[in-house]
């Protein structure tokens, strides 16, 4: 066990700047050894941290943040930049409530120049930064970090394409590792295996000479630099690559492992009079057996064993029983195909791409893309069914509407991780699908509360439905459920006292704590009554007309309340001229923060107890 000794002294990155050269590889092996031990209890996203950790040290090395600034892309490996910047004492809270975020956080520190969570913003928000310094007349540099697999994000590309043609101390550090959470895939991670492979580049020594022979006096001084460590140089190589073509300067690739080319390849980016791509190769997981053997499983993981490299098995969770489900229907109906925007590991899609291969589209971080392309395959008779997280769908709001919703074609969405997702916190939480999608036209959404409601409603959604479809299910796996419970419609249940004058109308996960909630009432005599949706949108209307005998009706949505679910039931309710009392429990125009699932349920009152004392102490 290391005391930390360099890190611990760390206070900021001049602190860093000032270490001796020598110094350096040790330091790299505690910020090594510091984020095992915090991932192996916190849990988080390990792989990509440990494969940035001397690219984080020569970027704070090389240039003199915070003055110049450091953009992380989605930002899940900034944990090595939260050590080196004065947060080391706070690391161990990293992803826990009212610690340190696991993404970068403006309002956590000023080295946090833009939040992330979500891929392939970095180019576009560094340049808007460096534009901003650029009319302020400050000359500081700008520098994005962005990952091999983000790059092919849409967003990226729209930001390169503008970089190209003004941008000016802006720099794109490319971060390759050829992973995206599983292997990178697409047409520009073969590009990119080509740029590393291919011998005959054209060494960047000649170019450089150029480029500064161009720049008198800081020229000269740079070419000095330069010529000092042909070493260094040698390892930089410059082809005609598509960067160039897009007006950026190429230095690379670059061992990404290496902080001394590094820190020449960024100290000649610097001399460049234009935008630069720095391309880093990197290896994920890099100095932890487990993780470099499986920087898949070491993405993000749970708490794990530091010896032995595992984590408590997940048993079955709603994903997994999703990709059974896909799997089974694929079989005999050879209509459907699966869409994942590299999410295949998470959304439980990996055993329906090994089965079928012709019919499984793995189209990498591109969830605008994924929903327009299935939009295609529908147009010509296929059943496509995209599997996405809640907060990545976000990403592709108009694809829903123009490319789909509007023309009635029959998509099917698999909304994973639905509601609160926990750790990640804020950029993550699923709470936001059911408002966007609530207002479109020709759209129906399912929110089941157990694996056995899962797959009826996507058996709905897949062989009795002909428009946009979405079915949203929770992240873990089976909820509580009461043993008298049985699910009988796929549109809505009662569950309970249907004498009672109270009822509850809830949707998705909460049911499950609403039942708890029931036995609790039950306890202390009082008796009440739950609708449990399935069918969320249409709204079932005889459910909502079986509603209006009772006096008293509380609504808990897992959801933002503008937008809500409850908000279009209570609309139905006045349609109908009901005389009751309607409360709805819903999150309230607020951004949810990082803490355990069962935290955050609390802290929005969703939780039994909250629920049981709502409706006991409500007068
Ligand atoms: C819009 C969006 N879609 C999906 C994700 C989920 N996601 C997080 S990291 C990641 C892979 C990123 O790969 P890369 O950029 O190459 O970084 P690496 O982890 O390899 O360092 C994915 C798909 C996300 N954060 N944002
Ligand atoms: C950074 C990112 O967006 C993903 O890695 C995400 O954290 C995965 O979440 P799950 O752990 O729910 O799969
Ligand atoms: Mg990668």
């Amino acid at each position: 066990m290391s005391d930390f000794k360099i890190l611990s002294q760390l206070n900021s990155p001049e602190d860093l700047r000032k270490l001796p050269e020598e110094e350096l590889p040790e330091l790299c092996s505690e910020i090594r050894e510091k984020l095992i031990e915090v991932v192996s209890v916190n849990g988080g996203h390990l792989a990509s941290n440990l494969g940035v950790v001397e690219l984080t040290v020569a970027l704070h090395k090389t240039f003199k943040t915070p003055h110049d600034s450091i953009v992380w892309d989605v930002g899940h490996q900034s944990y090595t930049h939260k050590m080196l910047t004065g947060r080391f004492d706070k690391i161990d809270t990293i992803r826990k409530k009212g610690g340190l975020s696991g993404f970068p956080k403006r309002s956590e520190s000023k080295y946090d120049e833009f939040n992330a969570g979500h891929s392939s913003t970095s180019i576009s928000a560094a340049l808007g930064i460096s534009e901003a310094k650029k009319i302020k007349g400050d000359k500081s540099y700008t520098v994005a970090v962005i990952g091999d697999a983000s790059f092919t994000g849409g967003m990226s590309l729209e930001g390169f394409n503008n970089a190209g043609r003004y941008a000016k101390r802006f720099i794109v550090v490319l971060n390759d590792n050829k992973m995206s959470i599983s292997k990178n895939v697409g047409a520009f991670a073969k590009y990119l295996t080509k740029v590393r492979v291919n011998p005959w580049y054209l060494r960047v020594k000649n170019k450089l000479e150029r480029i500064f022979l161009k720049i008198p006096l800081l020229g000269s001084l740079a070419l000095k630099v330069i010529q000092r460590s042909t070493r260094n140089v040698k390892r930089m190589a410059y082809k005609n690559t598509m960067f160039e073509n897009f007006g950026f300067t190429y230095f690379g690739p670059i061992d990404g492992h290496n902080i001394e080319d590094m820190s020449n390849a960024f100290e000649a980016a610097k001399k460049v009079n234009g935008p630069v791509l720095v391309h880093v190769v990197t290896k994920k997981g890099k100095g932890y057996e487990y993780a470099e053997k499986d920087p898949k499983t070491f993405h993000g993981i749970n708490k794990f064993n530091i010896e032995t490299g595992e984590s408590p098995q997940s048993k079955e969770s709603f994903s997994s029983v999703f990709g059974e489900y896909m799997c089974d229907i694929a079989q005999n109906d050879r209509r459907i195909c699966g869409i994942t925007a590299a999410m295949g590991p998470g959304v439980g899609l990996d055993k329906f791409a090994e089965l079928y291969k012709e019919r499984f589209f793995d189209v990498g971080i591109a969830e605008q893309h994924a929903v327009t392309f299935a939009g295609g395959l529908s147009a010509k008779g296929m059943v496509p069914v995209f599997a996405v997280y809640s907060t990545f769908l976000q990403r592709a709001y108009d694809q829903l509407l123009h490319d789909v919703a509007m023309q009635k074609l029959h998509v099917v969405i698999g909304i994973d991780r639905a509601g609160i997702v926990g750790d990640d916190g804020e950029t993550h939480q699923g709470v936001f699908d059911v408002s966007m999608l609530n207002s479109f036209p020709n759209t129906t959404i399912y929110s089941p509360c157990y694996f056995e409601g899962l797959k009826k409603a996507l058996n709905q959604a897949v062989y009795h439905t002909d428009s946009l479809v979405a079915v949203r299910y929770p992240r873990g796996g089976e909820l509580y459920r009461p043993k008298d419970y049985t699910e009988v419609s796929v549109d809505f249940d009662f569950y309970g006292d249907l004498s009672s004058d109270t009822l509850i109308v809830t949707y998705g996960r909460l049911f499950s704590n609403c039942c708890k909630a029931l036995e609790i009432l039950k306890e202390k005599g009082k008796k009440i009554c739950i609708l449990k949706l399935n069918r969320i949108k249409p709204l079932p209307l005889d459910a909502v007309k079986a509603s209006m005998k009772f006096k008293k009706i509380y609504f808990y949505e897992e959801g933002m309340y503008n937008g809500s679910i409850a908000c279009s039931f209570n609309s139905e309710l006045s349609e109908l001229d009901y005389k009751g009392n309607l409360k709805i429990i819903a999150i309230d125009d607020k951004f949810v923060t990082h803490q355990t699932v069962n935290e955050a349920l609390k802290e929005l009152h969703f939780d039994s107890e909250s629920i049981a004392k709502e409706i006991l102490e409500d007068k």
